[in-house]
């Protein structure tokens, strides 16, 4: 029963202005995973510079909710601080709000989806698969230093959020990768170099994707 009753919410939160469904349209959405602090959101601004992707990232769409006052507010914000992961349901009606605002028909979703839950929910919900998986790989020595310097002033970059968030992308995140992996979506990147290194990398994957 529940999901007969269900089942038009959910198309209808998947729907534009004009009714078309979003799994309807040409999409091309790339999933950006890494550890904290592996450089997804600094790369993700080089390819949306250079290939037309809007970028649309999981947590700052979270961080965003907290600030306009939401009725989730307080609980996003107390899981953040514990590094745990928010309930799919909150995470996707935003992304699929950003979708369906963005206008364009190339996304870059950027820390997400960072469980299991979030992989099978946004497909059941969406209908969407992604292009490709674009995994930033980084040793965790590396990935503290610059979430210790990163000075964006967010309440999880402290030494003691950070250990659990590791924890959190080793048990939850890693599965998900290896999940696209097993069916060879996965392109992995050595994200432990200089940006620019990291970028030349990022290139050669992005390349049939320019517009010249
Ligand atoms: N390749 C790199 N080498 C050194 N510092 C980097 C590199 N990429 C990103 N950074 C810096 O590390 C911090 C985390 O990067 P960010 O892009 O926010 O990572 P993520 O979104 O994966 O957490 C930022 O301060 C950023 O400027
Ligand atoms: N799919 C997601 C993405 C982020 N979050 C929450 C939990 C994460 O620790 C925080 C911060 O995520 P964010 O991607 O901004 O963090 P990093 O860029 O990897 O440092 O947001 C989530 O609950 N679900
Ligand atoms: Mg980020």
């Amino acid at each position: 029963m529940g999901s007969v009753i269900d089942a038009p919410k959910v198309a209808d939160a998947n729907k534009d202005a004009d009714g078309n469904l979003l799994s309807d349209k040409k999409l091309t959405v790339v999933f950006v995973l890494g550890g904290p602090g592996s450089g997804k959101g600094t790369q993700c601004a080089n390819i949306v510079e250079h290939y037309g992707f809007t970028h649309l990232s999981a947590g700052d769409l979270l961080r965003a909710e907290i600030k306009s006052g939401s009725e989730n507010g307080t609980m996003i914000e107390n899981m953040i601080k514990e590094g745990k992961i928010v309930p799919s349901e909150v995470t996707i009606k935003l992304l699929q709000k950003a979708m369906l605002d963005g206008g364009n028909d190339r996304f870059l979703i950027d820390g997400f989806p960072r469980n299991e839950e979030n992989r099978a929910a946004f497909e059941n919900v969406t209908k969407i698969e992604p292009e490709f998986v674009l995994f930033f790989e980084c040793s965790e020595e590396e990935m503290e230093r610059r979430l210790l310097n990163r000075n964006q002033g967010r309440a999880d970059d402290n030494i003691e959020t950070i250990r659990k968030r590791f924890k959190v992308f080793v048990e939850s995140s890693i599965p998900v990768v290896e999940h696209y992996d097993a069916r060879g979506k996965v392109r992995k990147i050595d994200a432990g170099r200089p940006v620019e290194e990291v970028f030349e990398a990022v290139k050669g994957i992005f390349s049939p994707f320019s517009s010249n």
